[in-house]
């Protein structure tokens, strides 16, 4: 990796409005039907791909978080025009591969790490300079694991202390096509070599020793890309030439699975709950926590199973289960890489003893997942031990938690998931969870609150 050398200040997306606390108390099971709001990683791709392709795309079912909308306004600001209609549905006008403009003011990325390292990915290959800034949480996360293969490409970096926003990219063009074992199981390390490949002669290889999310080399076959998928030996081998041609396209994204994953537990552990979630992906990379909770004894039913733009879609029934501990394999950590926050709050309300492991990474997410969800469900009233790598968890059998003591506040660290998980843990408590803040729950979920009240009434 090239000297990072620090460029000014850090900035906060979130410094202009205080903190908003709220507690979140039983009031008895969960009935009726909902709908969760658009995959987030499909949900940036479409602007992505769209901002790329040469015309207009049409995307329904967006989700209309702030991390999207902050990948929204990037391309904008890079040439792209990306515009709302009045019906809901989203239109994109490209300027192909090759044509981003130079932004003439910084990137914000709020909280969103997907929009950084992707859009990191695409600069690069571009003959223009990017300045990228963050919230307080994004500031802190790791940019190393893109600046090491996008350096490799030829981009040149300047970033702040440990490879930290803000930093900048200076693109390059024509950039080298590189061949890219990962070091780290990432989707959004693998989707960042993959777009700085479309603007880049020659083939551009990602070498995945453990599979991840699939929607970036879906969706790029899907616009036009000359993109192949091999296995060898367990490993996935994606192959890219580039420079590619982007077609337009009319996409309609399917409901995020790790939105539904919050009230899936909630209908599991709260005593009588009967929930309908209509139109989830299930992506097979994307589904293990499903899986993991059948094993509990979930009664999870899969209704109506069908293809909602190239992704498995169904609709999930789910009832109040006594659930008990298991031992998850390390194994299908990337498959759920983003639901072990409310895996762990399942596990509290669980028979036995759950043990989770190989999950460093979570410790580099929008907060350390392992620590504050280990801090949150203790100061809830559970039993949790922190290891290196993942948490062991003695369930209370069904019974409800304690919950915080009044004047005691679970604190999320500017993370949507361990708000809304501490959420669904105070749902299924004797006298509540405190959650410090809630506002980080906009960023994936804006309307997680409606929801969830719409099935209390
Ligand atoms: O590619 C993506 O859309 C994402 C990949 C995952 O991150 P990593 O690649 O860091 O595992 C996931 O946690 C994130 O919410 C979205
Ligand atoms: C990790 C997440 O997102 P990102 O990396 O895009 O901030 C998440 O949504 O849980």
């Amino acid at each position: 990796m090239p000297p990072l050398a620090p460029i000014g200040p850090t900035v906060s997306a979130s410094a202009d409005s205080q903190p908003v606390a709220k507690r979140f108390a039983p009031q008895g099971p969960l009935s009726g039907s909902i709908r969760v709001p658009g995959d987030k990683s499909i949900s940036h791709r479409s602007i992505m791909l769209g901002a790329l392709a040469v015309g207009e795309t049409r995307v329904t079912g967006l989700l209309e978080g702030e991390d999207v909308l902050a990948t929204a306004q990037a391309m904008r600001q890079m040439g792209a025009t990306v515009e709302r209609q009045p019906d809901g549905e989203w239109v994109i006008q490209g300027v192909g591969v090759g044509g981003l403009l130079q932004p003439e003011a910084p990137l914000d990325m709020g909280n969103s790490g997907t929009s950084t390292r992707l859009l990191m990915g695409l600069v690069a290959s571009h003959a223009i300079e990017a300045t990228f800034m963050g919230d307080a949480s994004l500031s802190k996360r790791p940019m190393g694991r893109v600046i090491d293969p996008l350096s490799q490409v030829g981009a040149e970096f300047t970033a702040s202390e440990g490879g930290r926003l803000p930093l900048t990219v200076r693109g390059i063009c024509p950039a080298v096509p590189i061949s890219y074992r990962l070091p780290v199981a990432s989707a959004q390390v693998k989707s960042a070599v993959l777009l700085a490949g479309l603007n880049t002669a020659g083939t551009t290889t990602v070498i995945e020793p453990v599979p991840t999310r699939d929607h970036s080399e879906r969706m790029l076959k899907g616009f036009g890309a000359d993109l192949t998928v091999t296995e060898r030996d367990g490993e996935r081998i994606i192959t890219l030439n580039g420079p590619a041609e982007l077609k337009p396209q009319v996409i309609e994204v399917p409901g995020d699975p790790s939105s539904a994953a919050f009230f899936v537990v909630a209908a599991l552990i709260v005593p009588g709950s009967d929930v309908l979630i209509a139109n989830v992906g299930l992506n097979p990379t994307r589904a293990g926590l499903f899986e993991v909770l059948h094993k509990m004894g979930g009664r999870i039913t899969f209704l109506n199973l069908r293809e909602v733009g190239g992704e498995p879609v169904a609709d999930m029934r789910v009832q109040h289960s006594q659930l008990h501990g298991i031992a998850v394999s390390p194994s299908v950590a990337p498959s759920m890489i983003d639901e072990f926050p409310v895996l762990f709050v399942a596990a509290a309300l669980a028979e036995g003893t759950t043990t989770t492991s190989g999950l460093d990474e979570l410790r580099v997410k929008e907060s350390d997942r392992l620590t504050a969800m280990a801090e949150a469900l203790t100061l809830a009233g559970a039993r949790v031990e922190e290891q290196e790598d993942g948490l062991t968890i003695h369930g209370s059998g069904g019974a409800p938690l304690p919950g915080t003591a009044q004047g005691a506040a679970v604190t999320t660290h500017l993370d949507h998931r361990i708000a809304m998980a501490m959420a669904v843990a105070g749902l299924a408590s004797a006298d509540g969870v405190e959650v410090d803040d809630v506002r980080p729950i906009a960023t994936s979920f804006p309307n997680f609150m409606p929801l969830l009240e719409s099935l209390r009434a």
